[in-house]
């Protein structure tokens, strides 16, 4: 290590980057499981919820670690327990066993370090686009003067470009200019980790592609330090977005299917990566992890029915 310290120094890298070459020889040398920059650690979670029909276990001895910068997409089928593992991790689902790790602290409910954005953007609908991201800022953020509260909102509306819309309600905003809203609101208390359920699912394409180049513009100037997990239906937006993508299985007890890298570099060009045939590899395997399911799934249906 003291060679590289060194090697990283005569060659005049800024900090930060130092910082982040360290920590990956560090990876190399001791394993993830030990690196000290371990942002979540999902360690053997079940959880069940009590119903009309009996106890229903919906995820099964899931067992995750999700380094720090890292992003990291949920897919599976609908239902098979992807927001039941969010919620897990925001605090807002408790496990039945196991527990959840985030930032050193077992999670316990929710916290400022963790910030969420739901699919229905979740904005109070009697405050103007300002006075939505104050108030998140406000409750999160206990010092500090109303000055110093109100640059952050400032800041933050910009950075999603939509400062000449802060007095705008959000019945005046179309479905993108909202979710930019909810992400620059979560970013705006500035949590080390971003919790995403499904953000963009209700997008047209064309506005859910700008939102994806948006998200990593904001991750990068925030020099690729925050954690985000991401819940998606959507195998392209995973693979553009993520480093792994985590494939669930079908419930009940839900399991961890398979976990699929995406070593493509950064940052990555919308149009070009799907002529790769690294993106192309990982878009077949993910469909064949997904569509196998389901056909098996189908079989079993029609036997049913037959
Ligand atoms: N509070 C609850 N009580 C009972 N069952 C629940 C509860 N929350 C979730 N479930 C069940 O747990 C399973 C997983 O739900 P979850 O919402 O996590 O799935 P999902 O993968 O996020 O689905 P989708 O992609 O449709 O949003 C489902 O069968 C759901 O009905």
């Amino acid at each position: 290590m003291e060679t590289l310290n060194n090697k990283v120094q005569a060659h005049n890298i800024d900090p930060q980057k130092q910082s982040r070459i360290k920590e990956r020889v560090a990876d190399a040398i001791i394993g993830p499981l030990l690196n000290p920059a371990l942002s979540i650690d999902v360690k053997n979670v079940t959880v069940s919820f009590p119903t009309a029909k009996g106890v229903y276990t919906a995820v099964k001895d899931i067992d995750l670690q999700i380094r720090k910068g890292e992003i990291v997409a949920l897919i599976g089928h609908s239902g098979c327990g992807k927001s039941t593992l969010m919620g897990m991790i925001s605090g807002m689902v408790k496990p039945s066993n196991g527990e959840v790790i985030a930032n050193g602290k077992k999670v316990s409910g929710p916290g400022p370090d963790r910030g969420i954005v739901f699919q229905n953007y979740s904005l109070l609908p009697w405050l103007t686009v300002f006075q939505n991201i104050y108030e998140a800022v406000d409750s999160a953020i206990k010092t500090g003067s109303s000055a110093q509260k109100k640059k952050i909102v400032e800041e933050n509306l910009k950075m999603v470009n939509l400062w000449a819309h802060k007095d705008k309600l959000p019945g005046q905003l179309s479905g993108g200019m909202k979710q930019r809203v909810a992400i620059a609101r979560a970013f705006a208390i500035n949590p080390s980790i971003l919790l995403l359920d499904e953000p963009f699912g209700a997008l047209d394409a064309l506005t859910k592609s700008s939102m994806h180049v948006e998200l990593l513009k904001l991750w990068n100037l925030d020099n690729r330090e925050k954690t985000i997990v991401l819940v998606t239906h959507d195998i392209e937006e995973a693979i553009f977005l993520a480093d792994r993508v985590v494939v669930l299985n079908n419930g009940p007890a839900a399991t961890i299917k398979e976990i699929v890298d995406v070593p493509l570099e950064r940052p990555r060009n919308k149009k070009d990566i799907v002529h790769d045939p690294v993106y192309m590899d990982i878009h077949d395997k993910l469909m064949g992890l997904l569509i196998d399911k389901f056909s098996i799934e189908d079989i079993n249906d029609m036997k049913k029915t037959a």
